[in-house]
């Protein structure tokens, strides 16, 4: 495959939304063209599947299916065709987050969820070829999140602080793939060192 896969990946509340949609309107970003996602996907059948689900008491193993095939569908519609061209992809989350989420939701069911989800992968998926962590305090985050987060089942500070220690175990264990984000920080920092990270990836390459 020609093109670059680029992950935003992170805990609820981290900010990744927030710069994707200020790489979407950089003028250094557009200038490449790159095709913007996300997962869960919007307005497809696997993504509104996602949806309710995520909304309800869905069982753990159902859910982490149902984001898997989410992620099946947009590899197939959407992130393989784009590469196959040789256009850059820039996704909102990716599997990095299957592995750090139904890594723990999965905690009762598998002796090594974690494992167990990226061997359900590994056979299909798509690495990608660059990932920013945005890191952050679960605290900040949630506070970030205001009343959105009190409506969502994963945004919880104890759940985050294990999603958010898998992240960085991903990242410590793949440094040439991941480029740690102080989430802290202004936007207006954060976009500067993924605009920055991003056109130097772009252009060594
Ligand atoms: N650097 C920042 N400093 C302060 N607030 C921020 C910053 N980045 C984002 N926010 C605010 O934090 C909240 C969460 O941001 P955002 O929706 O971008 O996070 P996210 O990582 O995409 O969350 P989720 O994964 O839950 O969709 C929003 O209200 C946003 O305006
Ligand atoms: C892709 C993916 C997502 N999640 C979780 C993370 C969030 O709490 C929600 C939805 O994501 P959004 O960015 O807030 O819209 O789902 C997950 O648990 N597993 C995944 O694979």
């Amino acid at each position: 495959m020609k093109g670059k896969l680029i992950t935003l990946e992170g805990i609820d509340g981290s900010g990744k939304s927030t710069i994707a949609k200020k790489l979407q309107e950089n003028p250094d970003i557009c200038n490449f063209d790159p095709i913007f996602t996300r997962e869960p996907t919007r307005g497809t059948l696997t993504g509104n599947a996602v949806e309710n689900a995520i909304q309800s008491e869905t069982d753990q193993l159902a859910e982490l299916f149902l984001f898997t095939a989410d992620h099946a569908e947009h590899l197939a519609k959407l992130v393989k065709p784009s590469l196959e061209k040789g256009k850059t992809v820039i996704s909102d989350r990716y599997s990095d987050s299957r592995y750090a989420y139904q890594g723990i939701t999965l905690k009762n069911r598998f002796e090594n969820p974690l494992e167990w989800v990226k061997n359900l992968h590994s056979e299909w998926t798509v690495v990608p070829d660059l990932t920013f962590l945005f890191d952050i305090e679960p605290e900040i985050a949630v506070d970030r999140c205001g009343k959105r987060g009190e409506q969502t089942k994963f945004e919880k500070i104890e759940f985050l602080k294990k999603v958010r220690e898998n992240f960085l175990s991903f990242a410590s264990d793949e440094p040439e793939r991941f480029v740690i984000i102080d989430a802290s920080r202004s936007r207006e920092d954060i976009e500067k060192k993924v605009v920055q990270k991003i056109l130097e990836f772009i252009r060594h390459d």
